[in-house]
């Protein structure tokens, strides 16, 4: 959809902001920029609408050199976000989400109805902030309109500049989280620039990790923080890069460990001589339609009547294909030894501390082979 060939651009100066920048971003794709200050990032952004023109190299959008295409044109077809969001103060939230359908010509009415379900889309009630000012919003308020705006004539492409970047963590965090969950409905072909690390793994299908006008990197996340490709790129991600994949991990059944499975109606007895010639100090107990009932220990058992009399509920449990540190936060939420995971209400096995590392590095691995991580033996990590 985006697609970069052999561009550079040379400022008059002779500053060489990109050099060389070759990379495409596919069809709904979300791609994030990362680096430090001044490593090319917004110059390569603002090249695909022809804000900024390469000094020599092409660049496509939907198949089309963009130098051939009228840039006002072309703009019609990029949403642009940008930091400082720049609604215009003298017209309400409703008038400024409309602002480019009713420059493309669309009747007033259709625009604003256009405008109102947008608004609804980021979040706003459009009965609530359609008729204010922008400066009668919060600065995450006006961010997510400055989103709606870019959104509203329907572009296939949008392209973001830090557009979380004015507001605090936490709202930060709370903007990404809907931008998400648009863009999962929407999905727009999207190039953001971030020089935040974090951001960059959290959205991204892919990264694009910039050096100094180039970029030394362009994989998933997950291949970013498992094999950072040059030593440039693993000091940007951090030493806590580990740490960090655990976010982009998601479990899989593979990684699970079956512990002894009991049912409520079994007597306590047999349960516990069960748990005796296996060697473990607890089984979960699953009805018979293989649905968590919760867990009993060893001891719990010595009192007699049933598993069910006796048995916890098991507050410690994710969903399967949950990221790893979603598991992990759980674990150390209760103080467990394990989490449980279930696809739906069935249970699936447990995640322990050591099956989450080797998930981990499992994970690692595969993206390495390219291949899936069910198909990397254990064996080959086990002694690692
Ligand atoms: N008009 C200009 N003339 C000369 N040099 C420029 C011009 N605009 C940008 N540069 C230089 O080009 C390089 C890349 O700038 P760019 O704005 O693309 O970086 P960036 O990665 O987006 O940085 P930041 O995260 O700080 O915004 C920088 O060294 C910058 O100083």
């Amino acid at each position: 959809m985006i697609r970069f060939e052999d561009v550079t651009k040379r400022y008059p100066d002779g500053t060489t902001a990109v050099g060389g920048l070759s990379f495409e971003v596919s069809e709904g794709e979300l791609v994030t920029l990362v680096g430090p200050s001044g490593c090319g990032k917004t110059t390569t952004m603002m090249m695909v609408n022809r804000l900024i023109e390469p000094t020599s190299g092409r660049i496509l959008v939907g198949g089309e050199d963009i130098a051939a295409v009228d840039p006002v044109r072309l703009r019609r077809r990029i949403g642009y976000v940008i930091q400082q969001v720049g609604l215009f103060p003298h017209r309400t939230v409703l008038d400024n989400t409309a602002t480019v359908p009713a420059l493309v010509g669309w009747k007033k009415a259709k625009a604003r109805a256009r405008a109102a379900e947008l608004l609804e889309l980021v979040g706003l009630d459009p009965a609530t902030y359609g008729p204010r000012y922008p400066d009668q919003l919060s600065g995450g308020q006006r961010q997510r309109v400055g989103v709606a705006r870019a959104l509203a004539a329907d572009p296939p492409v949008l392209l973001m500049d830090e557009p979380f970047g004015a507001v605090d963590p936490v709202v930060r965090a709370q903007l990404q989280d809907e931008f998400l969950r648009m863009q999962a409905a929407v999905r727009k072909t999207v190039l953001l620039v971030t020089h935040d690390i974090e951001e960059a793994v959290r959205l991204g299908d892919r990264i694009a990790v910039y050096g100094q006008g180039r970029i030394e990197q362009f994989d998933t996340p997950g291949a970013v923080l498992g094999s950072p490709a040059t030593p440039r790129v693993a000091s940007f991600v951090g030493a806590d890069r580990g740490l960090k994949r655990l976010s982009v991990t998601e479990i899989e059944p593979g990684d699970l460990e079956q512990p002894p499975v009991v049912r409520p109606d079994d007597p306590a007895g047999r349960a516990a001589a069960e748990l005796r010639a296996r060697g473990a100090r607890w089984a979960v107990v699953l009805d018979d339609r293989g649905e968590l009932h919760g867990w009993v220990g060893a001891e719990d058992l010595q009192g007699g009547g049933s598993v069910g009399d006796q048995a916890h509920r098991m507050s410690a449990w994710v969903p399967v294909g949950a990221p790893l540190k979603q598991a992990f936060g759980v674990m150390l939420q209760h103080d467990a030894g394990w989490v449980a995971v279930l696809d739906g209400a069935r249970f699936l096995g447990v995640l322990t501390p050591a099956k989450l590392h080797e998930a981990l590095r499992r994970s690692v691995d595969a993206e390495a082979r390219g291949v899936a991580r069910a198909e990397v033996p254990f064996d080959s990590v086990a002694d690692a």
